[in-house]
């Protein structure tokens, strides 16, 4: 459990505000690790092990796991058992249903006793209502992060369409503010957003956002920083392909590890322009 006093600790004491992205994929790792008993694993121990003082949160996506049925499922909560205690733990699940459903998924990723997987942090689909979110705020100490606007294309489709009350993603934050504070709730925003930063921040000012699309999808850290940190920093920047897959040979950790460094480097000095760390 780590809650918001921890993550604001972590991330001074670090000088970073990265989250990896573990979308591990079978078809995408060096050949050399399908050798051991569980490659999936295996990549992901090493990724950790090199890159776990340079961040504050690992994020596996479960659609990678899922996707490989129980073997997928073992290497996640495997996995799940690895992360260091210190960063937060985000299953990237993105779940949403009605209320005794969303108690199932709850307990599928906050309770250890239930299937061994005891997350931090799950990310949740806004589209069903307050009784879809509310069964996970009941787990004491436990995040949800719920998509506000996200980072691909299709975002604008519907959560930027124009409601009597503002826009969509709008509507989903002031809602969502009424039923958790900035301690339980986080919004997931893309970092292919831009200037859009700074009405999240009219809308949610103390909420941490994760923000993923920086890397792979291109999107600006700086620009974030701009319109999005606070003076508790408020963000964590995820990537996920840039730094797993920087490259596919033996020296695929320390690829990871130089690419992760290069990002906590850029997030230093943004933290320090911002006077949250110091010189
Ligand atoms: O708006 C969103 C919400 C979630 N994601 C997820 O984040 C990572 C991004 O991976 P990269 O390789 O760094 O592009 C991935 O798990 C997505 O499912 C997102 O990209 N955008």
């Amino acid at each position: 459990m780590l809650s918001r006093k921890q993550l604001i600790e972590q991330i001074k004491q670090k000088k970073s505000f990265l989250c990896i992205g573990l979308d591990t994929d079978l078809n995408k790792i060096p050949a050399f690790l399908h050798t051991y008993p569980d490659p999936v694993l295996e990549f992901n121990r090493r990724i950790i092990d090199a890159t776990h003082d340079l961040c504050v949160a690992y994020k596996p996506n479960a659609a990678f796991y899922e996707s490989r049925g129980l073997q997928g499922w073992q290497s996640l909560i495997d996995t799940y058992q690895y992360l260091p205690k210190e960063c937060l733990s985000i299953i990237d699940a993105k779940r949403g249903d009605i209320g005794n459903t969303s108690d199932q998924y709850a307990r599928a990723f906050f309770d250890e006793t239930a299937g061994g997987m005891g997350f931090d942090a799950l990310t949740v689909a806004p589209y069903m209502g307050h009784d879809s979110l509310t069964p996970y705020l009941a787990y004491e100490g436990k995040w949800i992060i719920i998509l506000a606007l996200t980072s691909n294309d299709g975002s604008r489709d519907f959560q930027c369409l124009k409601t009597d009350n503002g826009l969509l993603y709008e509507n989903v934050i002031q809602k969502a503010n009424s039923l958790a504070g900035a301690d339980r709730i986080m919004y997931v925003v893309g970092a292919t957003q831009g200037q859009e930063f700074a009405n999240i921040r009219k809308h949610a000012p103390d909420n941490f956002l994760l923000v993923p699309g920086v890397g792979a999808q291109g999107g600006s850290l700086a620009e974030v920083c701009r319109y999005g940190l606070t003076a508790d920093c408020g963000l964590l920047v995820n990537a996920s392909r840039s730094i797993a897959y920087a490259s596919n040979g033996e020296d695929f950790a320390e690829a990871a590890r130089a690419e992760a460094l290069s990002l906590q480097q850029q997030m230093q000095v943004e933290l320090e322009k911002a006077g949250i760390v110091r010189e």
